[in-house]
Formats: C-alpha cells, sequence, structure tokens
C-alpha cells in the first residue's frame, strides 16, 4: 500500500475545493477524462467540484501489457465536444513519462480552447521523458510501478479501492 483510501479522498477533496476556486461559477468548465485509468480519481474529483461543469472523455493507451510506455500513443476514442473557447481541464490518474499529456496537450490546444489546463492525482518525477507542465496535481510517488484506484498492470486491480505498489515478480517472469 502506497496511498489508502483516507488519504485519497483527503487530497480529492482539497484538490475539487482548489479547481472550484480557480475557476468559479461562470467559467462553464470543463472536465476532459482520460481513459481508462482516469475512471475513479474522475468520478470523485467532478463530486468535489461544486460548480456547474460538463464532462467528456478520450481514449489513449500506449502501455498495453508492459510497465513501460510503448513510445506510442494511441488515441482509440475522441471527444464528442468542441472544445474552442471552452475552459478545458485534463483529469488523468498518472504523469510517468509524460509522454500520454505531451501527446494530448498538443491535439487538444490546436482545437482552440480558452484555456488548457492539466489535474493528475498522481506524478512520477523520476521518469519524465516528455515536458508538461502540471497544473494541479495530488501527489508525487517514487520510481515504482503503481495499481489500484483505476490503475491498471495489463488492464486487472483498477477496481483497488488504494493505491498499491506492484510486486516486481507479478511482470518480471
Ligand atoms: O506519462 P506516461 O508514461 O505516458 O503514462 C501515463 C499514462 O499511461 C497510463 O495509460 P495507459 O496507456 O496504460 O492506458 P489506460 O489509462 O487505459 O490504462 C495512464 O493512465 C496515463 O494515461
Ligand atoms: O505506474 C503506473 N501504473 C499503472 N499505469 C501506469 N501508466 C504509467 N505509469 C503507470
Ligand atoms: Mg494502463
Amino acid at each position: 500500500m502506497l496511498i489508502d483510501q483516507t488519504q485519497i479522498q483527503a487530497r480529492v477533496e482539497a484538490l475539487g475545493a482548489q479547481i472550484a476556486a480557480d475557476y468559479g461559477a461562470n467559467s462553464d468548465l470543463l472536465l476532459v477524462g482520460v481513459l481508462k485509468g482516469c475512471t475513479m480519481f474522475m468520478m470523485d474529483l467532478a463530486r468535489a467540484i461544486d460548480l456547474p461543469l460538463t464532462f467528456d472523455f478520450i481514449a489513449v493507451a500506449s502501455y498495453g501489457a508492459s510497465t513501460e510506455s510503448s513510445g506510442v500513443v494511441r488515441m482509440i476514442k475522441d471527444l464528442e465536444t468542441d472544445l474552442a473557447g471552452r475552459h478545458v481541464l485534463i483529469v488523468e490518474d498518472i504523469i510517468d513519462s509524460g509522454l500520454t499529456l505531451a501527446y494530448l496537450r498538443s491535439q487538444l490546444l490546436r482545437r482552440n480552447p480558452a484555456s488548457l489546463r492539466i489535474c493528475t492525482l498522481l506524478n512520477k518525477p523520476e521518469r519524465r521523458k516528455a515536458d508538461v507542465p502540471v497544473d494541479y496535481l495530488g501527489f508525487d510517488i517514487p520510481n515504482e510501478f503503481v495499481v489500484g484506484y483505476g490503475l491498471d498492470y495489463a488492464e486487472r486491480y483498477r477496481n483497488l479501492p488504494y493505491i498499491g505498489i506492484l510486486k516486481p515478480e507479478v511482470y518480471s517472469q
């Protein structure tokens, strides 16, 4: 166990309050969740932001059944919302190499949003390959492969209610 349910809940509440204060009631905020890792965090965060808002989802993948990024980010499902003139907040579970968000940020900026910020629950600074600006951060974590609360290894463990470090023997054989 790295981060337990109580710690997650407290941090999500604080992030939600900070986001609500920063954007304000007239921002018509659009949360963009990056599937599938974002799911648990996005649903808890959305409930912690006391503002009128909308949400949409985009799906990308680069890890597959590995603990290392393939380096190729594939778009699997695009947004349904027109971003032009919108205040957009991307919601991610984790920034590791940064490749996913660097790709998404450049793609979404081309659609002329009024603003584009990034909120991530977890950040693994030691592994960064591509620079991305992080506006809202839950926790910095060490260089370990983590699972739970939406995060997977080969699609498993997403439903754990806490964040745990995956035992290397699970992926090293
Ligand atoms: O900073 P990076 O090294 O790019 O890693 C972070 C990304 O990798 C994971 O997604 P994944 O490709 O595993 O898809 P998933 O969300 O469906 O698990 C995670 O959910 C982030 O989106
Ligand atoms: O540590 C991680 N765990 C699960 N998925 C991930 N995608 C990037 N880093 C991770
Ligand atoms: Mg994954």
